[in-house]
């Protein structure tokens, strides 16, 4: 894989929510095996920012491409390629924590996702609550899921808010471990975070954003 190959490209992005600008003239590359942190104080924009790169809220004006393709939530290639960790509420109640992963690894073609399945739970530490329902997870516990949930499936670009949300000073570590593997593999990151270790340990290129206006 070309480790310099752009990944992803926002240019001129706008958002605003009625009359206060979140953002405008955003523009962003994200190169293969390179992480980008979205900083900036609460409120500044980060999530909204994110949102719009995965699809699930809609630039006022600018572009989004994944590879070269626009961004369109329902393009299977595209679905293939990006990996979001944006919230951790949005699982299924009534399907276990390894049915979740499971579910993923097989609905994206993985090959021997049993395997890879076994191996993640393992890592994310979550191999006694494998067969827990989400609702029953600590908070940690369902952060570590959700991130479990991008282990498990295709990806070449990482897309996370916050990602050390409630995990504890190893979780972060590993985290931290497990993105710097990944970059080397040549993952594109963007994420949202108010972690100096996290950052620092991904050697991440930061992006403040500024204050909203209106
Ligand atoms: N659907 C919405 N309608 C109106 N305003 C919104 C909406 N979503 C976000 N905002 C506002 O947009 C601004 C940016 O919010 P956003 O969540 O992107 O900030 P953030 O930088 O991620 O903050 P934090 O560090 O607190 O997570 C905030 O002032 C927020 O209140």
């Amino acid at each position: 894989m070309a480790k310099r190959e752009v990944v992803l490209t926002v240019e001129k992005l706008k958002k605003a929510y009625g009359p206060v600008t979140i953002v405008e003239g955003l523009d962003l590359k994200v190169h293969a095996g390179e992480a980008v942190a979205l900083t900036g104080r609460n409120g500044a924009g980060k999530s909204t920012v994110l949102r719009c790169i995965v699809g699930a809220d809609k630039p006022d004006d600018g572009s989004v491409k994944v590879l070269g393709t626009k961004m369109n939530e329902t393009n299977p290639e595209i679905r293939r390629s990006v990996a979001t960790v944006i919230d951790d509420l949005d699982f299924f109640p009534d399907l276990s924590v390894v049915e979740h992963l499971d579910l993923l690894a097989r609905a994206h073609g993985i090959h021997e996702p049993d395997a890879l399945v076994d191996e993640v739970l393992e890592e994310v530490q979550l191999v006694p609550q494998a067969s827990q329902l989400p609702n029953t997870l600590s908070s940690g516990q369902r952060r570590r899921l959700a991130l479990a949930t991008a282990f498990v499936r295709p990806r070449r670009l990482l897309v996370m808010d916050e990602p050390e949300q409630r995990l504890d000073v190893e979780g972060i570590e590993w985290l931290g471990n497990r993105l710097r593997e990944e970059l080397a593999d040549g993952l594109a990151i963007v994420l949202a975070s108010h972690e100096p270790a996290l950052l620092k340990a991904i050697n991440a290129r930061e992006v403040r954003l500024g204050e909203p206006r209106g």
